[in-house]
């Protein structure tokens, strides 16, 4: 669009000045006749220039447009410069046309003022009519006969240039005829200044037509103009609101950016998305195969239970038929079922009737379980009370029962454990092991493994076999366990260990005023509720228990050690509890400080265990002969055991003795004190019953 208009310096340009040269005023076109005229008059001067304009003017016009601004008039009124006429030559150059400034040629030295515009805008071909110096002013004119009509006037100039011709033509020869007409002659100074004023007019009107098309460029150059200032407002609200979709572009370009980076981002969280969902989908295909693999192995199964039910189906027809036959013997049997419940109903009458009498039953063997007890100990106090001695010197002894060494544990137990038995009915039961050290009291309470266990874990394992089946009537029963030693007359809690009981002391304590029971402070009771817990325990116990070395027994107990497990039962039935205690006393071993050898610490431990033995005897002594004062508190051991001697309890000793002849002596005062303590009634021990 910018190209269509025409640039500010074209616009701008000076306008293109036409200068007409003094035409025909000039010198060298005038004949010798006429330069003698130094004073011509006017209307001779004049039809001179108009024949030199009119010569000028026809030569060029058939091959060029012509364009002359003013009127002819001009030219006319115009004085002549004889000075410079001769010095001009008449020179119409197609190529050097003075287009533009001619600062060669002073201002108002041609024809005409000056043109606004240039006459290259009007026509292809521009015409400048320019004077200048003529170089000689004694050149001759070109001769008429060489000059062709067409022949631009630079051939023309250039032809100046060469020497003149040898005939001269006269300067009105130069003047340019009308096309078709012929050459006026010399004298015909009338019909040429005709041909000359028609060249004006012709050259008026093309002037006259040139100025209309110059008013119409103008017109269009001022739309032109017009236009380009409404394309410049436009421009600049253009350039404007092309700063604004410049700004708008940015920030869309920043929010592309954004959007790129966001895009890109989230392509590749779906990329990784792909990714995972191509693994899955691959895990899934393989899935898919085995499952197809699964679903093959499933068809043929279902294809065979098919098969399988087929064969049901007739299988079920004849298991129809079957039925219906059942049917009929079930209708058969039920009446059968009926006579039975009938039955039924009176043998469960029946089985209760013999439960109650088995509760009777129970109630009575207990009671003659006990009597029969207390009819032994009467029987045996009254047999045993006295020794004696043989002529042979043999000294004869009768007790309960003698064990030889050929009966075993069981055998032991079998007689203890109809004592046993009365702990879960509700007495308070001890047994002592007495004796020798080393004749096996340890042993005997305690035993080995197997069938070589003794009378505790043989206990242990009766008292739960009979709450087992006491339980079937009903009853049940809780049990505390505690294990004690007497060492050197002081108290040791054998199931604590020595850093807890460090500042712990340890008093017997009757519970109540029949001193049926005894009780010692800060002794540590266990509940138990299986024979395993009870074992744990005796291990910790024989852990904790004082052993020492001596000549008599290389794994002497020097303490007496206690055994002692507190039952309470219930039956909910008959809304009774029962509280029974066994004691199962392990003493230490008695020995003769003559034999034993003991000395230091060793020999402490003898005296304390033979005077706490003594008191022992002392004490049922005392209850035997029913003295008002039993010295229970003279040793730890009577005192602990007061309830088992001289209260409320079933109590039965164990002597053991050496059958080496080394050990007569100690046999013989351990089967003396065994008798005594036969010989002593302690009272009828009663059952700890009660109705809740
Ligand atoms: N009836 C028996 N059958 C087999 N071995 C026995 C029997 N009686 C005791 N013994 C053994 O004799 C040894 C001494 O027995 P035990 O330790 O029981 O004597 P003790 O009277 O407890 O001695 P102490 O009074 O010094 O503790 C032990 O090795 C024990 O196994």
């Amino acid at each position: 669009m910018a190209s269509k208009l025409p640039t500010p310096s074209s616009r701008l340009r000076p306008p293109t000045r036409l200068q007409l040269p003094a035409v025909g005023v000039s010198g060298p076109k005038r004949r010798a006749s006429d330069e003698g005229d130094s004073n011509p008059s006017p209307s001779k001067r004049t039809r001179s220039s108009l024949k030199d304009l009119g010569s000028s003017l026809s030569q060029g016009s058939e091959n060029s447009k012509v364009s002359i601004m003013g009127p002819p008039t001009t030219v006319l009124r115009r004085p002549a410069v004889p000075a410079a006429r001769n010095k001009m030559r008449r020179s119409v150059s197609m190529a050097s046309l003075a287009v533009g400034s001619n600062t060669r040629n002073p201002p108002g030295a041609g024809f005409g003022s000056t043109l606004s515009r240039s006459n290259s805008k009007l026509s292809g071909s521009n015409i400048s009519l320019t004077g200048r110096p003529s170089s000689t002013t004694t050149r001759a004119p070109v001769a008429a006969s060489t000059r062709r009509p067409g022949t631009n006037i630079t051939s023309r100039v250039n032809n100046a240039a060469r020497p003149p011709a040898a005939s001269k033509a006269p300067a009105t020869e130069t003047a340019q005829l009308p096309a078709g007409r012929s050459k006026r002659p010399a004298w015909d100074t009338k019909g040429r200044l005709q041909d000359m004023e028609e060249t004006v007019r012709l050259l008026t009107a093309e002037r006259q037509d040139n100025q209309d098309k110059l008013a119409k460029f103008e017109s269009k150059l001022s739309e032109l103009h017009h236009e380009k200032q409404s394309l410049n407002s436009h421009l600049t609200v253009t350039s404007s609101a092309s700063l604004e979709k410049q700004a708008q572009l940015d920030k869309l370009q920043a929010q592309l950016l954004e959007l790129e980076q966001s895009g890109e981002a989230k392509c590749r969280s779906l990329e990784r998305s792909i990714r995972r969902l191509e693994e899955d989908l691959a895990a899934r295909e393989r899935d898919n195969k085995n499952l197809s693999a699964d679903l093959d192995i499933k068809i043929d199964e279902i294809n065979a239970l098919k098969r399988t039910l087929s064969e049901c189906t007739s299988a079920q027809a004849l298991v129809t038929a079957q039925l219906a036959a059942a049917t009929a013997q079930v209708a058969e049997r039920g009446a059968e079922v009926v006579s039975l419940r009938a039955a039924l109903s009176d043998a469960q009458s029946e089985i209760s009737a013999l439960r109650r009498d088995l509760l009777q039953g129970e109630a009575f063997r207990k009671k003659l379980h006990n009597q029969v007890q207390e009819l032994k100990v009467r029987a045996d106090s009254s047999s045993m009370s006295g020794l004696r001695s043989h002529a042979s010197g043999a000294v004869e002894f009768a007790y309960d029962r003698v064990f030889g060494p050929k009966h075993t544990q069981a055998d032991v137990f079998e007689e203890v454990s109809q004592l046993v038995q009365s702990t879960l009915d509700g007495y308070n039961v001890c047994v002592f092991a007495y004796g020798q050290t080393g004749s096996g009291k340890t042993y005997t309470m305690e035993g080995g493994s197997g069938s070589d266990a003794g009378i505790i874990p043989r206990t242990v394992d009766h008292i739960f076999t009979e709450m087992t089946r006491l339980a079937e009537q009903g009853w049940e029963y809780k049990m505390e366990v505690s294990i004690l030693e007497i060492y050197n007359e002081a108290l040791r809690d054998l199931l604590a260990s020595p850093a807890d009981v460090k500042n712990l002391s340890y008093e017997i304590k009757l519970t109540d005023a029949r001193s049926a029971h005894t009780h010692v402070t800060n002794l540590r009771l266990v509940s138990v509720s299986s024979p395993e817990e009870i074992y744990e325990l005796l291990q910790l116990a024989q852990s904790h228990r004082a052993v020492a070395a001596t000549n008599m027994n290389a794994r002497s107990s020097r303490s007496h050690s206690v055994f002692r497990l507190a039952l309470s039962g219930t039956q909910a039935s008959s809304a009774t509890t029962v509280q029974g205690s066994l004691s199962l006393v392990d003493l230490a071993g008695s020995e003769r400080l003559k034999e034993s050898g003991s000395q230091g610490a060793r020999l402490t431990e003898t005296q304390n265990i033979n005077r706490s033995l003594s008191n022992l005897g002392n004490v049922i002594m005392a209850i035997a002969q029913k003295q008002s004062h039993v010295p229970y508190r003279n040793s730890k051991l009577t005192h602990l055991l007061q309830a088992s001697l001289g209260g409320n309890s079933k109590t039965l000793m164990l002597v053991n003795v050496s059958p080496l002849d080394a050990c007569i002596n100690e046999t013989l005062n351990s089967l003396r004190f065994a008798a005594k303590v036969n010989a002593c009634h302690i009272g009828t021990a009663s059952k700890m019953a009660k109705k809740v």
